[in-house]
């Protein structure tokens, strides 16, 4: 993925509702390709931001670009690029599942005849071909979230800006939901989500966005973020012989990158405080492997609550530059 191959720019925007400034002077651009999250607190403007990226509102002043097109200029032309899900769920008590994806592909035009190929491929991507024929309003939540990402996907769209969510979900429909935006990032779809949990979009986002009131505090990949904030990962090693741990410990120790390394006495695995980007983290393998350490495996965990407390303290106010 080229990283200037911007697919959303956003310029200088401000929105204000009579007394209300959502956003102020908020400017980004989201890569191609990306899962890109927006996180901060309530008001902060996050979902102002998709209704202006959706096309369903305009920006009081700014911009936003949606490759060449001018957002507030050709609404209707945006509107078939990007699937938008808000952060609530329509009421549709006496409809089926398939019944309600009808309806919105008969609200976005496709032919009739294609009606059946495009739901059945639906139901199938978000793992609900079991539940066609049940009513929406008896499906479990997780469920529901995932059929109204089908009806925002009934188009084909681009770009899916999905407002909170993984709000609610208990951790199986977190991770499946994890899952599934995966496979559309696999189809080559750029995913913008909101939340106002950090540690939720670290395990989802490949790039993050912090908002606080309606400002932009901070924007990039999720490591760089994550580096800046202060927030450390937790490295997991393991070797293959305990004889070398002690070795590996020192090397570690000596390491800019590791704070503090630790191991419970006779196991092989080693756990290590890192502080750095992915390219420390290959260099330390790298380093590892080097020496001849009997490296089994090797996985970074983030270390989230140090992480969502930075996250807290920055999103009271002040601006990092
Ligand atoms: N239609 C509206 N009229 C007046 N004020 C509004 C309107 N919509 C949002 N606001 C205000 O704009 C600010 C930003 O709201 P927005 O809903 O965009 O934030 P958010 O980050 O999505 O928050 P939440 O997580 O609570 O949904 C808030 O102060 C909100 O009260």
């Amino acid at each position: 993925m080229e990283a200037t191959d911007t697919v959303i720019k956003i310029q200088n925007i401000s929105k204000r509702y009579r007394t209300v400034n959502a956003l102020n002077d908020f400017s980004l651009d989201i890569p191609r390709g990306t899962i890109y999250g927006l996180i901060g607190p309530n008001g902060a403007g996050k979902t102002t931001l998709l209704r202006i990226l959706a096309a369903l509102i305009s920006p009081t002043t700014g911009q936003v670009w949606f490759e060449n097109e001018e957002v507030t200029r050709s609404p209707s032309v945006i509107q078939r690029k990007v699937g938008y899900m808000p952060d609530f769920f329509g009421v549709y008590p006496d409809l089926t599942a398939t019944e309600y994806l009808e309806f919105y592909a008969g609200i976005h035009g496709i032919p009739r005849n294609k009606h059946k190929r495009v739901i059945s491929d639906l139901l199938e991507l978000v793992d609900l071909s079991s539940k066609r024929d049940e009513m929406v309003e008896t499906l479990s939540r997780g469920m529901k979230q995932r059929l109204c990402l089908a009806r925002a996907l009934v188009h084909d769209p681009e770009v899916l800006l999905l407002d909170e969510p993984a709000s609610g979900l208990d951790p199986r429909a977190r991770v499946e939901l994890r899952e599934l935006l995966r496979t559309l990032q696999d189809m080559k779809k750029t995913i913008v989500i909101s939340s106002h949990i950090l540690l939720e979009m670290a395990e989802m986002c490949s790039d993050v966005a912090i908002m606080q009131g309606g400002r932009l505090v901070l924007a990039g990949g999720v490591d760089t973020v994550t580096h800046r904030l202060g927030g450390s990962r937790q490295l997991e090693i393991r070797l293959l012989e305990q004889e070398r741990v002690s070795e590996a410990m020192q090397l570690l120790k000596d390491m800019a990158e590791i704070s503090e390394v630790s191991n419970d006495e006779g196991t092989t695995l080693l756990q290590a405080e890192f502080s750095g980007d992915d390219a420390a983290m290959s260099r330390i393998l790298a380093e590892l492997i080097t020496k001849g350490l009997p490296v089994v495996s090797f996985a970074p965990r983030s270390s989230g609550g140090r992480l969502e407390d930075v996250f807290m303290s920055i999103t009271e106010g002040s601006t990092i530059s």
